[in-house]
């Protein structure tokens, strides 16, 4: 028996966007049990899923269209393995929020490669396993966090035309099969090596990380939808000066709250996402280190909706503002306060139960 732990994470950091991650103490954990005296099935891919926490009413559990068992899958074709190992049994149990901006899908994702390197007996390095989850996830920023923990920085290499033109690559794509249809017998496509480098930032000891998270969903789809397809030059200075600082001033210890604070501002991607999130703008603006002691800096967690911040105390009447915030626009909210996950994701071997 396995247990793979995969933490959420929080992308951007407010000016960082699509560059800066962080892994947060919040885990998505899959239990996997191989009992190989089993029946063969193929058609369950020899894989039977069970899904605990939040949003189980939507979690569909076909292994074939399930992102996290699809993305093993995945995996386990790229290396001539059609199906999963006989008597494979999945338990997802998980506590990240659905389309919070808390990295689920990236967790997911992160999660489903792992899987796909136990089951598959494959061996696969980390720097390896990171290219696997970008071919299904494209955003380096949650899913370098999640794979590798701590407070990263992240770009992608340059791909050819053709890739570089597209967002997001589709599961659909990366295995070449209709969900839930008849295995083709292709293999699907193989990803270059180092599509995605990180480097791991230092993160003062003293900072939290208070999550408000609102009670709807905003996919990171519909967020990037909204978001312009140019930039003025003034904006993508203002980001850039900030991004310059944040990796350092979020390593000073004690945190410099005025630093901190100016180094979160954004320009580039939550003044259009305020569209889609009531509050946001005002929040943002009114939450500051000068009327909340302890507050360091605020953002918009990822593609939203949840917000962001960051904060050595004071985490009660920090959420209680954002909260009563939300609340005049009808909206509830819940809040946890989460530390930076170091590890990143984890996998270890235990004896049968
Ligand atoms: N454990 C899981 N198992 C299966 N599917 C999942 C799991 N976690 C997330 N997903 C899928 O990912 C979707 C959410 O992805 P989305 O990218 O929109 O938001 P997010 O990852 O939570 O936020 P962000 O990318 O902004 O941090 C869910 O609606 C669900 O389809
Ligand atoms: N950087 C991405 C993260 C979402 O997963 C965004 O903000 O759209």
């Amino acid at each position: 028996m396995w247990t793979i732990k995969v933490p959420c994470s929080s992308a951007n950091i407010g000016p960082g966007f699509d560059v800066i991650g962080l892994a947060l103490s919040m885990y998505l954990e899959i239990h996997v049990t191989i009992k190989s005296d089993s029946q063969p099935d193929p058609s369950s891919l020899n894989c039977t899923v069970a899904y605990t926490g939040v949003g189980a009413e939507d979690i569909d559990l076909n292994p074939s269209n399930n992102l996290l068992t699809r993305t093993a899958l995945y995996v386990l074709r790229c290396h001539n393995q059609r199906t999963f190992p006989v008597g494979t049994h999945v338990h997802i149990h998980n506590p990240i929020p659905l389309g919070r901006g808390l990295g689920s899908s990236g967790a997911a994702v992160v999660g489903g490669v792992m899987l796909g390197n136990v089951c598959g007996k494959l061996d696969l390095d980390k720097p390896r396993l990171l290219d696997f989850a970008l071919m299904v996830e494209r955003h380096p920023d949650n899913v370098a966090a999640a794979l590798y923990g701590g407070f990263v920085g992240t770009y992608l290499n340059e791909l050819n035309p053709e890739d570089m033109a597209r967002k997001e690559v589709p599961l659909a794509e990366v295995l070449p099969q209709p969900a839930g249809g008849e295995d083709t017998g292709l293999v699907p496509p193989i990803p270059p090596n180092g599509i995605g480098h990180f480097r791991r930032f230092d993160w003062a000891k003293e900072i939290k990380a208070l999550a408000i998270i609102p009670d709807f969903e905003v996919s990171t789809a519909k967020a990037r939808e909204v978001l312009p397809t140019s930039y003025s030059r003034k904006d993508m200075i203002f980001n850039l000066q900030r991004l310059a600082l944040l990796t350092t001033v979020l390593s000073d210890s004690p945190p410099n709250a005025e630093l901190i604070y100016s180094a979160m501002q954004d320009k580039i991607h939550q003044p259009y996402r305020a569209t889609l999130i009531p509050g946001l703008t005002d929040i943002l603006q009114s939450v500051t280190p000068s009327t909340h002691k302890g507050l360091l800096g605020i953002c918009l967690s990822g593609a939203g909706p949840t917000i962001l911040a960051l904060a050595t105390g004071n985490f009660d009447a920090i959420a209680e503002t954002i909260i009563s915030r939300f609340k005049q626009e009808g909206i509830t909210c819940q809040w946890k306060v989460l530390e930076p996950a170091e590890d990143g994701t984890t996998c270890v071997e235990e004896p049968d139960k």
